[in-house]
């Protein structure tokens, strides 16, 4: 446990778990928040013990509501470059993190808060997520990489859509334009609190707010049985799997194929290589 006011690190073995806890404001991403994802970013980086990053919401109800509008408010452009700056650089942090990154979207993931999930390498969203760059509805374009992710992940379409709307879309349509990867959702199996009596709107409020806790729990063991399966694999592969696909995405083919080449080669070089191929042949040999 790391003692942060705003972000909690939770290790849990070869994964950690990053929470956003700011429950009051949405997890909306405040300065110092800013700044506390950097450092536990920095520390992630260096520990060579995590193998595999989650991050999430504190709380049933956001990811991240996005920027801090409470503070944007009375800026000057001088002060929001130094923001978007900031925020722009964790995040970029994070997409370069050389281990694979999940976003556990539980609840609103909007403006900064859909930014910051474009730049986990997987999405999963609970079915009550809700998701979008509402940045132009309150007078500014997306500014933490919006305009150019979003773009990227779901085409100039789609993406010109959600912007100029400003308007959320759900877990269900993110997934089908390949904004999420996955929908977890609530099923017959799972054990829902009874019925709050018709009308009782203090008991319905509480009855959602368990259900909602049922969903993320549920979220949360979908994200850690997906981070467990990657972590199964050989860290190394999959930590050069990630550079060579996100420097790919932005480079000629013939660059990423010759980068491809010198990243598959240079796995030759780590033990995981012979020790997996080995025992794959050694299989049922003993
Ligand atoms: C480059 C990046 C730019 C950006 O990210 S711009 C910001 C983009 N995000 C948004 O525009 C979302 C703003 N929030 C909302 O629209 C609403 O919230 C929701 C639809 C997400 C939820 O609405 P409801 O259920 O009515 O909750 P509530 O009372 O509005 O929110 C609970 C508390 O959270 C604070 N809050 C929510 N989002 C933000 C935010 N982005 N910045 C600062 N505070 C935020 C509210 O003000 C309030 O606080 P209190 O209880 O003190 O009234």
């Amino acid at each position: 446990m790391s003692t942060m006011k705003y972000i909690q690190l939770e290790p849990h073995g070869e994964i950690a778990v990053v929470k956003i806890n700011r429950p009051e404001a949405l997890n909306a991403m405040n300065v110092d928040v800013i700044a506390e994802l950097s450092r536990t970013i920095d520390i992630l980086a260096a520990d060579e013990g995590t193998k595999c990053v989650v991050i999430t919401g504190a709380g049933e109800r956001a990811f991240c509501a996005g920027a801090d509008i409470a503070f944007m408010v009375n800026i000057e452009p001088m002060a929001a470059e130094k923001y978007a700056s900031a925020a722009q650089a964790v995040l970029n942090k994070i997409e370069k993190l050389e281990k694979p990154v999940i976003a556990a979207v539980n609840g609103f993931a909007l403006g900064g808060g859909c930014e910051l999930a474009m730049v986990c390498d997987i999405r999963i969203a609970s079915e009550n997520a809700k998701i979008g760059q509402p940045e132009v509805t309150i007078g500014i374009p997306p500014g933490w990489g919006g305009t150019q992710r979003l773009l990227r992940i779901v085409g100039p379409a789609k993406a010109k859509e959600m912007i100029y709307t400003g308007k959320m879309i759900t877990a269900d349509e993110a997934a089908s334009i390949g904004l999420v990867n996955k929908v977890v959702k609530l099923g017959a199996e799972d054990q829902l609190p009874p019925e709050a009596p018709k009308g009782d709107a203090a008991a319905e409020k509480a009855r959602a707010a368990e259900v909602a806790k049922i969903l993320n729990k549920k979220l949360m063991a979908d994200c850690m049985a997906l981070a467990k399966e990657i972590t199964k694999n050989s860290f190394t592969a999959v930590k050069v799997s990630k550079m060579l696909i996100n420097r790919g995405m932005d480079s000629d083919i013939e660059t990423g194929l010759r980068l491809e080449i010198y990243g598959w080669a240079l796995c030759f070089a780590h033990e995981d290589r012979k020790n997996m191929m080995s025992a794959f042949l050694n299989k049922g040999k003993k």
